[in-house]
């Protein structure tokens, strides 16, 4: 859990600390003021250097400056405290440190805050590209099962062996059914880890969903890519013209999809928008209790709540925010609007902070 941050030079914040408290924050202030790049930077530590606002990540650093710097204290729960410090420069990741010292890898600080957002491009994951529902699958899976990176890692460096031999376009049938086997024993082995994964999350999916929007009925499947009664070698041996033609692999673990459809149709041809927010957000929220069973704290970022829900919808989903054991930062443009009430009727430590051009002022206790 996020105890303190320092933003230097991060979108429009020359220098702002902030301290969440360890239950629901609010974070309410004018259009413009900074509150979705207060979040970012969050998001941007907790993932290891990504942004959710897309864009080019050079547009993080203020207009003017040359680098912009993050420094973090993240709580444990085992009581360890982590001290965790990003400098990004135009070109990159210029500085990453991890208690004083540099991470041999990117994943060692992954681990350390597990974040997750629910902001107006949560929607991709309905109207998305497969990979934006992979990628979020798998962060689960990071967090939660253990063997998965490993597993992950060595499926993708098989992957991209198997695309430069493609690409290099002299691979003999011989040498390319090695590649083949291993790959396809490496995708199986990922599919067999991420089945009961999603199987879990959909459950929590449709608890979620019976307490937001009861009337809407849905349904998600991990989707392999293979035809029926295909195995991934079978896949990779039909595909092999074509991705000798193109220089890639068409089949494997690269290429699953978690299938959401509603009334059998796939759900981006099928829902409303304000539909598809209910869906991808209690979609986000069916993670919560997954990184909670494995003892991590999830910080959860909210941003914009508002926007395209209606006011029952915004309530209950509110009503959920507060519950469970994660820490809650939600963003608002006016704080009677949503939330000073939650604030000052929350059970749990709540902190309410005014953002006024890249300027953060707590305004409330801990009630
Ligand atoms: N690299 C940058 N340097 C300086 N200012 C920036 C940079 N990138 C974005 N900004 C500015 O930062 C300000 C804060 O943007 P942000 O999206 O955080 O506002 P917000 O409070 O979430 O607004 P809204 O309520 O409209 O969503 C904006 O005025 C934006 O133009």
């Amino acid at each position: 859990m996020l105890t303190e941050l320092r933003l230097s030079d991060f979108r429009n914040y020359h220098q702002a600390d902030f301290s969440p408290s360890s239950g629901l924050n609010l974070i309410f202030g004018a259009n413009g003021s900074g509150k979705t790049s207060l979040l970012e930077a969050i998001y941007f530590i907790g993932s290891g250097g990504r942004s959710f606002r897309g864009g080019r990540l050079s547009r993080l650093v203020r207009d003017g400056a040359s680098s912009a710097t993050l420094f973090a204290v993240v709580d444990q729960p085992s009581g360890k405290q982590d001290r965790l410090g990003v400098r990004r420069a135009l070109s990159g990741i210029e500085s990453l440190k991890l208690n004083g010292q540099t991470p041999s890898a990117l994943s060692d600080v992954a681990t350390l805050l597990p974040v997750l957002a629910l902001h107006p491009q949560s929607v991709d994951l309905i109207f998305g590209a497969s990979s934006v529902r992979r990628r979020f699958l798998d962060w689960g899976m990071f967090h939660v099962e253990h063997s998965f990176l490993a597993a992950w890692k060595e499926a993708n460096s098989l992957l991209k062996q198997r695309n430069a031999l493609l690409r290099a376009g002299k691979a003999s049938q011989k040498e390319l059914r090695y590649w083949d086997q291993k790959l396809a024993a490496s995708s199986a082995t990922i599919e067999g880890l991420r089945r009961p994964y999603l199987a879990r999350l959909k459950t929590e999916w449709r608890k979620i969903l019976e307490m937001l929007s009861p009337d809407l009925k849905v349904n998600l499947e991990l989707h392999n890519g293979l035809r029926p009664g295909e195995d991934y070698l079978q896949a990779l041996i039909r595909t092999e013209e074509e991705d000798r033609r193109r220089g890639f692999t068409h089949a494997g673990f690269h290429r699953a999809d978690v299938r959401i459809t509603k009334d059998g149709v796939v759900a981006r041809d099928r829902v409303s928008r304000g539909q598809a927010k209910i869906l991808s957000y209690a979609l986000v929220l069916s993670q919560l209790p997954m990184i909670s069973e494995a003892n991590k704290v999830c910080t959860l970022l909210v941003d914009d709540l508002g926007s395209e829900l209606d006011q029952t919808h915004r309530d209950t989903l509110l009503r959920f925010l507060t519950m469970g054991n994660h820490q809650t930062l939600i963003t608002a443009v006016d704080a009677d609007h949503l939330g000073r009430a939650t604030v000052e009727n929350s059970g749990a430590a709540a902190r309410m902070f005014h953002v006024e051009h890249g300027r953060i002022q707590r305004i409330s206790n801990d009630s």
